[in-house]
């Protein structure tokens, strides 16, 4: 079978926790043999008619998703293990935590340190979205540092990705309130654009620390995407270029079809420099001499 049935620990040490998710806790473990690290995803398997743990069906999406990605921006899965309680994705070590806690340390990033990170994201996405797969959950929080020193951001948890093709349309309530698109909230067709109204909203995040569409409660946060009701509020937004507004309000736009797509995004002026800083820089140094 694909999926090593041997005891994990037999092959691995067991390390410190990482993160959680979906029914899932992920521990940094050591390779006895080879002493390589990696980031091993323990997902609890649904026994029986029980509610808790994960459908075998979306595990072996999860995986059949993961198997098909190969780029340095989307998490890479080394093997999997199959026990009776769960499966365990063996996944390469990403350690310098979610882009949310740094964000949150930061309260708000510079322009180049935003444009920089969501760079990255376009072309992690653009990976995804090349083979047709639409990953429905990008938050901060499915976004991790390589390590500590690093800005190379890397996209994780594929837990409710898929693959979309034309015939049977993906229709699905999921992903997490604040960074759902119109389409989800009134139970549409998802697309390749749903993951672009998500790159918005972390655009919108990361520039202002503020969370565009976050209401009171589900209701509000609901309203406010379908409506949507966004605004640049003054106070966080002095300091933020035209063209970074731009970029977002190409993104929150209601209608999928009209919604920047990723190579729209790689291309915007805002992600893409005219020409190299370092031309910009020389340019200016020229008229300085004459
Ligand atoms: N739902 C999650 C959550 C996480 C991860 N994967 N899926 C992860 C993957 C590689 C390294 C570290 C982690 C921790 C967070």
């Amino acid at each position: 079978s694909v999926f090593k049935l041997e005891p994990f620990e037999d092959n691995y040490e067991v390390g410190e926790d990482l993160g959680s998710g979906h029914f899932a806790v992920v521990r940094k473990c050591i390779h006895r043999k080879t002493r390589q690290a990696f980031a091993a995803k323990f997902i609890r398997k649904r026994r029986g008619g029980g509610r808790k743990g994960a459908k075998m069906e979306d595990i072996v999406k999860e995986i059949n998703v993961l198997r098909c990605m190969n780029h340095p921006n989307v998490i890479s899965l080394h093997e999997v293990y199959d026990t009776k309680q769960e499966v365990i994705l063996v996944l390469e070590l990403v350690s310098g935590g979610e882009l949310f806690d740094y964000i949150s340390e930061k309260e708000a990033l510079s322009e180049e340190e935003a444009s920089a990170f969501i760079k990255q994201i376009l072309e992690g996405l653009k990976h995804l979205h090349d083979n047709s797969i639409v990953h429905l959950d990008l938050k901060p929080e499915n976004i991790m540092l390589l390590d500590r020193t690093s800005t190379k951001i890397k996209l994780i948890d594929f837990g409710l990705a898929r693959k979309i093709n034309d015939k049977d349309d993906v229709r699905a309530m999921m992903g997490t309130a604040e960074f759902i698109a119109p389409e989800v909230v009134s139970f549409e067709p998802l697309s390749l654009a749903t993951d672009m109204w998500s790159v918005g909203v972390i655009t919108y995040i990361l520039l202002s620390g503020s969370s565009p569409f976050l209401g009171e409660t589900l209701q509000e946060t609901y309203h406010n995407i379908t409506a949507l009701n966004f605004d640049f509020d003054h106070d966080l937004f002095q300091n933020t270029s035209d063209l970074a507004k731009d970029f977002i309000k190409r993104l929150f736009i209601k209608n999928p079809r009209k919604r920047g797509s990723v190579n729209d995004c790689l291309n915007h002026p805002w992600i893409k420099p005219s020409e190299p800083r370092e031309a910009i820089a020389r340019r200016s140094a020229m008229i300085n001499i004459d």
